[in-house]
């Protein structure tokens, strides 16, 4: 198997930056379309614009309607085409950027991704996770292009809610361990290649800025201010996740986040806050040793972290459900099978079950 390291071509992250898209996207493109729901359309819909239009590239708005569905998508598209953009600048959380890529996707145009909250390492990567119009997850859809830009404004990132930063957190903390298995395996990234070493060693980089900053910058995005911190922790849950899941793979915390899926009690829970469940369950699954996931759990409870099923909205589980999310999580697509050993759902549902367990105890 090849080793596979894929990105997008550039990355631009600092207080104010939403200022300047216009000088980084102005070779992109003449016309574009900037898509993003009501509250992100308001926090930078005219920055953005007024900076576009600068560099002599058009634009006009689109409002998001807040699932990346397929219907939500052919709108788009149809909005995008009869606008005659040849650049979308997705702007928002995951499902704003996921919608964004898939539109880039059906014009065949450029792709600006400006997350306005660091939450999930959607913006840097080249795939979109699409659900029914109802909300239910449906499909991953991967292209063969990363976004040309990645924009993000540290400004309104920690102007942004705490919670969706901190779930950012979660989701980048999951990276490290998840490549780290992938590549002791040799199992495959997300491109059907195996991890380069560079892919590895920014996974490790990510959980290593984490454990350094995470919980200064969870206090300082709480005060809407932006520190050193924010900006590490910043680039930990955008850049180096991003890279790293993709190019370094990820395995049973995120299959175990999407067995949870299965439980209606979850839906409430954002994405990192369920992979943070999956993570420990990783820990677990692995017999990591009792001090160092009782460092994990200590950890994520400094920095606001999900730390038991009851804490994602699941109360005293069965185990008919703990089986389910189990056999869900072991799917033969699912990614659990990077784990350096072969995984059963019945090892899943223990682990689960004991990771839960430590989380009371410890948390
Ligand atoms: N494609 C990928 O590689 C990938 C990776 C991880 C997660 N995801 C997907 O990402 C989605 C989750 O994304 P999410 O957690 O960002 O949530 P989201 O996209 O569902 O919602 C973000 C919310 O934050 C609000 N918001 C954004 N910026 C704000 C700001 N500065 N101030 C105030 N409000 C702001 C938005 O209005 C929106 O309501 C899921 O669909 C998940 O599957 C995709
Ligand atoms: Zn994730």
């Amino acid at each position: 198997m090849s080793l596979i390291f894929e990105s997008p071509s550039d990355y631009v992250q600092g207080r104010g930056v939403a200022e300047e898209i216009g000088t980084h996207a102005g070779q992109l493109g003449e016309r574009a379309v900037l898509l993003a729901d009501d509250v992100v359309l308001d926090i930078v819909g005219e920055t953005v614009t007024e900076s576009l239009e600068a560099a002599e590239v058009g634009a006009e708005t689109v409002e998001f309607g807040g699932e990346a569905s397929k219907t939500e998508i052919e709108r788009v598209t149809d909005a995008a085409e009869e606008a005659g953009a040849d650049i979308v600048v997705g702007a928002g959380g995951g499902k704003a950027l996921d919608t964004a890529k898939a539109v880039r996707e059906n014009l065949d145009i450029a792709m600006v991704s400006m997350p306005t909250v660091a939450s999930t390492d959607a913006p840097t990567s080249s795939l979109s996770v699409i659900y029914t119009e109802h909300g239910e997850f449906e499909e991953y859809q991967f292209y063969s292009n990363h976004p040309e830009l990645v924009l993000v404004d540290t400004a309104v990132v920690a102007d942004g809610p705490t919670r969706l930063f901190r779930s950012g957190v979660a989701d980048a903390l999951a990276t490290w361990f998840e490549a780290d298995a992938t590549y002791r395996s040799h199992g495959q990234n997300i491109f059907g290649g195996e991890s380069t070493r560079a892919a590895h060693a920014l996974a490790e980089l990510c959980y290593d800025t984490l454990r350094d900053h995470a919980v200064s910058s969870v206090r300082a995005v709480e005060n809407g201010a932006v520190t050193e911190s924010v900006e590490a922790v910043t680039e930990a849950n955008t850049l180096l996740s991003g890279l790293g899941f993709e190019s370094g793979g990820l395995a049973a915390a995120h299959s175990i986040h999407n067995g949870l899926t299965q439980l209606e009690e979850t839906h409430d829970a954002t994405h990192g806050e369920k992979v943070n469940i999956g993570t420990l369950s990783q820990l677990v699954l692995e017999g990591r040793d009792d001090a160092f996931v009782r460092e994990i759990i200590e950890f994520s409870v400094d920095v606001g972290l999900p730390v038991t099923l009851s804490d994602i909205g699941v109360e005293n589980p069965t185990r008919d459900q703990l089986d389910e999310v189990a056999n869900a999580a072991c799917d033969d697509d699912e990614t659990i099978h990077n784990e350096p050993f072969p995984v059963e759902p019945a090892m899943v549902r223990d682990a689960i079950l004991t990771a839960n367990d430590l989380g009371e105890r410890y948390g």
